[in-house]
């Protein structure tokens, strides 16, 4: 989910305006802020510590009933959402044509890219920031579709090295787009099913940082991930490894000893 930079420096202003007001002159109305989620991300996002920051700041969520038309809900300064489909869609743009007042977080063509593992990482691609300092890049991928004649022949193709790392290609918030598999050998590849994408393993130690930005705000954290393979272990393991859930929340690693080589992000 994104905030864009526009709508967060009006969320601040218009947060620190309300608190300015509310110490002044009492209460301003608060901006009202229409959710449209998943049950699953209700659970997750919609914890009372938001909304009770929120609340400070003068931002009240309302939860948006998907079976009744938008403009008879609200009125709304924001309309955020995470739910896919044509007739979601439609009715985000039916709303937006008749409340262009109100921002949409994120209209979905803004968000269309993020929804395909393949274009998503194509920005990250496109900035060429492999000659900064450090590398930054995408892993050696190809994706495979339902019509290619064998996982097999297209990784021979490729050229792609082992192991390979297999992921949903299509990203719809489910339990099933966050699995992965590791595949190890070449016998293997044919139990992968298409859609997806096949990415080169990278070593990473074990721990990976994940970086969340909205604005100007930055945040790391750090997490444990896939160890690293190592020559010998890819002569001895073969087969197909499945993991439901890679560097989730649950395995955050903020307590684990870092390489002291490895320079560690200042958080802002
Ligand atoms: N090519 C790779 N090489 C090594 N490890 C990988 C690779 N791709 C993914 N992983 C590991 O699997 C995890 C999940 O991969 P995914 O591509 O779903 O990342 P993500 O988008 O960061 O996950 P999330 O959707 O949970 O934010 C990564 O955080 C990393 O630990
Ligand atoms: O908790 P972090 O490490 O930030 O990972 C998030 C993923 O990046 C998101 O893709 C998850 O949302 P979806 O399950 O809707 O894709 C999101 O699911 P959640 O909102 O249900 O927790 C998280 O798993």
């Amino acid at each position: 989910m994104k905030l864009t930079d526009e709508a967060m420096r009006n969320k601040d202003s218009i947060g620190d305006q309300h608190e300015a007001d509310c110490g002044e002159a009492g209460a301003t109305p608060p901006i009202v802020v229409g959710y449209a989620l998943t049950p699953k991300k209700i659970t997750s996002f919609m914890q009372p510590k938001l909304e009770n920051l929120a609340r400070s700041k003068g931002i009240t969520f309302v939860a948006i009933d998907q079976n009744r038309p938008l403009s008879d809900q609200g009125p709304f300064d924001v309309v955020m959402h995470k739910l896919r489909g044509t007739e979601w869609y439609q009715a985000l743009e039916d709303f937006r044509q008749d409340h262009p007042e109100v921002t949409i977080l994120d209209p979905p063509e803004s968000i269309e890219h993020l929804r395909n593992r393949e274009s998503m990482l194509q920005d990250v691609d496109d900035m060429k920031l492999s000659d900064s300092c450090g590398v930054v890049g995408v892993p050696r991928q190809l994706v495979v579709t339902a019509d290619d004649s064998s996982v097999f022949d297209v990784v021979t193709k490729a050229g792609l090295n082992l192991p390979l790392v297999a992921k949903p290609l299509v990203a719809d918030g489910s339990q099933k787009f966050h699995e992965l598999s590791l595949a190890y050998d070449q016998n293997s590849l044919c139990e992968l099913e298409p859609p997806l994408v096949l990415q080169e393993f990278v070593n990473h130690g074990g721990i990976l940082f994940k970086v969340y930005v909205v604005g100007e705000a930055i945040k790391v954290v750090r997490r444990y991930s896939l160890p690293n393979v190592t020559k010998s272990e890819l002569s001895k393991i073969s087969g197909v490894f499945r993991f439901p859930r890679v560097s989730c929340a649950a395995a955050s690693a903020e307590d684990a000893d870092l390489d002291p080589e490895v320079a560690v992000p200042e958080a802002k």
